[in-house]
């Protein structure tokens, strides 16, 4: 086998994912933290309720509260029950004297069906729509926040939490709370109906549930351990299927012979987690068994304080009877309140992560200003523009100066990472500078709104988007309303840019579906998806077009191709093309040749060719390597 890993050794590059950070935080919370959490976190869920539905939130309150005051009219039909029945007399008697509390009894059992169904139904509409709402609020705040945001590690780390966590936290929360405050309402009802029969009910009431509450808790915490300590475990045990199960990873692992190695992995972090679980299960066995030890001599101190109010005639026989059905409400109500409470403390934690990524998307995220870029700028003015990427240590753009004008094309050329990209993403309007200004016809570009900017400008792409959309919409989304009788102007930047033949190619031509992650659908190579952007960023049909090497993947022919429609297109439209190619760069009526994130010199490809040895040197090798004989003249 090729692969030389011992087995057992830990995977070093993987930790903890980042959405899985307060598992420390919810182990170590106790009772009092966790109910001191609680109206934070029902607070956050019922605004985000409140605005998905407020028909569902305030239909389900009101079903809740019915269904508590109905419990506690039940019980104190049911004293009437037994009062009547435990008194002197012939039976027939007693149960017509029993008969009206009886119809209370039975009248609170299906007011309470109805109201418990109506908190169900309200629940199932909700959660899905607060759900979507937040996805959507996610889904809107990464769709305006600057791009320069995209470069900061924290920002990756903010989204994953959010994405992941932030949003089963909302979807569970929403469930959690209904929970809580269903179950809230039942136990005040209970345990008030309880004080009014007898005020020692209450601490009796009390005592009964007590050992549950802690061994319910206990048993939850545990289970999160369980979670939070294999969580790693657990995700090296997936990657490995995921390498197994991807397309990606299929042909390596087979020409490699990397299934035993995988299968031994898998088998590894399987037997770790199945190790954990056997322990979890004995632990929470322990701990059930000494709940329910502590829970009989709680209730027996209950049933003999019960027994002594009986004894010493405090309580009648039939409010002892009623006390022992509230004690089996009031657990029924607690345990269910204490587990929610428990699962909301740690879902809050999450959904207080996605609500700082709002606060920090919006931070990041350029308020409209009510301006617009000038369309199809005469003259386009950097002045003294630098630029620097988050935590760089250098700028990748320092002092730069250039005037375009309109119908001009423009070539950047220079070395690897010298600052064309990043240059022509400004003058896209995609970044801001740190220094200095861009300006259309003297409107400074960071005073306008981005997508003013945006409507002038195509892009072609270093690495272009591999959308998985159909060829159509992969083509049209920069401009998916263009006015397009008989598909003229698709076909006509299909044939510009050489899209025609791959299309040609596709079982359902421009509807084909372009990622086979879904039935029928197809995968491109390099130089095809290359060819669909050319096209894409023809048929926005805008003033200015930036082509970043527009034609690195395309074979000779389609170079050629492509190079020619650039040419006819550009009549009145202003070009900026970064290529590596100088043969391509020098028809450009000027050219900038960059260094180190400056502008070393700029002119036009004759006037480079005498003045800038550096230009020059870069330009002969290129021209010798398609030379039978590399001799060093041009
Ligand atoms: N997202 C980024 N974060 C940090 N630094 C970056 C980022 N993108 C580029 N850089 C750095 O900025 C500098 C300029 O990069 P840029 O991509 O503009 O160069 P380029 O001239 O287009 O290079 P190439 O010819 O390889 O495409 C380089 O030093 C690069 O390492």
């Amino acid at each position: 086998m090729a692969m030389k890993t011992k087995p057992g050794a830990p995977l070093a590059e993987l930790s903890a994912p980042v959405w899985f950070g307060h598992a420390d935080q919810v182990i170590r919370a106790n009772l009092w933290q966790l109910l001191r959490a609680l109206p934070r976190a029902m607070g956050l869920v019922a605004r985000t309720a409140w605005r998905a539905d407020r028909a569902a939130v305030a239909l389900g309150f009101a079903a809740q509260v019915v269904s508590g005051l109905v419990t506690a009219v039940g019980l104190l039909a049911v004293t009437g029950v037994l009062t009547s029945l435990f008194v002197a007399g012939p039976t027939p008697e007693r149960l017509v004297a029993a008969a009206p509390s009886l119809a209370v009894l039975a009248a609170a059992y299906a007011v309470r069906g109805v109201a418990d169904t109506v908190v169900s139904g309200a629940t199932l509409r909700l959660r899905p729509k607060v759900r979507h709402r937040v996805e959507r609020d996610l889904a809107e705040s990464m769709s305006r926040i600057d791009l320069i945001t995209f470069d900061e590690p924290d920002f990756h780390d903010a989204l994953e939490r959010s994405r992941h966590a932030g949003m089963d936290a909302v979807d569970s929360a929403t469930h959690q709370a209904i929970v809580v405050v269903g179950g809230l309402i039942a136990l005040a009802a209970t345990a008030a109906t309880a004080a009014l029969l007898h005020p020692l009910l209450l601490p009796v009431l009390l005592l009964s549930v007590a050992p549950e509450t802690w061994a319910t808790l206990r048993t939850a915490r545990l289970e999160y351990e369980f979670v939070a300590t294999t969580i790693e475990t657990r995700r090296r045990r997936s990657l490995t299927t995921d390498l197994l199960a991807h397309k990606e990873s299929a042909a390596e692992v087979r020409v490699f012979g990397a299934q035993p190695f995988l299968l031994a992995e898998h088998d590894r972090h399987s037997r770790v987690m199945e190790d954990a679980q056997i322990a979890l299960g004995a632990r929470q066995t322990r701990v059930a068994l000494l709940g329910r030890g502590l829970s009989g001599v709680g209730i027996g101190l209950a049933y003999a304080t019960l027994g002594w109010l009986l004894y010493t005639g405090a309580t009648p026989l039939a409010v002892a009877g009623a006390a022992l059905l509230a004690i089996r409400t009031v657990r029924a109500s607690l345990t269910q309140v204490v587990l929610a409470a428990n699962r909301m403390f740690e879902k809050s934690l999450y959904i207080s992560d996605l609500l700082a990524f709002f606060a920090h998307a919006e931070s990041r995220t350029r308020q409209p200003t009510g301006r617009t870029a000038p369309a199809d700028p005469e003259v386009i003015a950097v002045r003294g523009v630098s630029f620097g990427y988050p935590g760089a240590a250098k700028p990748a753009l320092a002092d730069i100066d250039l005037t375009i004008r309109r119908g001009q094309v423009i070539a950047l050329v220079g070395e690897n990472g010298s600052g064309k990209s990043t240059l022509a993403k400004l003058l896209a309007g995609l970044y801001q500078p740190s220094e200095g200004s861009i300006a259309w016809d003297g409107v400074d570009l960071t005073t306008v709104d981005a997508p003013s900017v945006a409507n002038n400008v195509a892009v072609v792409m270093q690495e272009p988007t591999r959308w998985p959309l159909t060829a159509r919409h992969t083509v049209t989304l920069g401009q998916p309303d263009r006015w397009d009788p008989d598909d003229h102007y698709l076909s006509q930047v299909a044939r510009d840019s050489g899209a025609d033949t791959v299309v040609t190619t596709l079982t359902h031509g421009w509807d084909s579906l372009l990622t086979t992650r879904f039935r029928d659908g197809h995968d491109l190579s390099g130089g095809q998806w290359q060819r669909l952007s050319v096209a894409r960023a023809l048929y926005r049909d805008a003033p200015i077009l930036i082509c970043d090497e527009p034609t690195a993947a395309l074979d000779a022919r389609a170079e050629a191709a492509v190079y020619e429609s650039l040419r006819t297109l550009q009549s009145g439209r202003t070009v900026i093309l970064i290529t590596h190619r100088l043969a391509s760069a020098r028809h450009a009526d000027l050219i900038v040749v960059m260094h180190q994130g400056r502008i070393l010199q700029t002119g036009t490809h004759t006037h480079l060719l005498a003045t800038n040895p550096h230009y020059a040197d870069l330009y002969t090798l290129q021209a010798n390597s398609y030379r039978d004989d590399p001799s060093p003249s041009i």
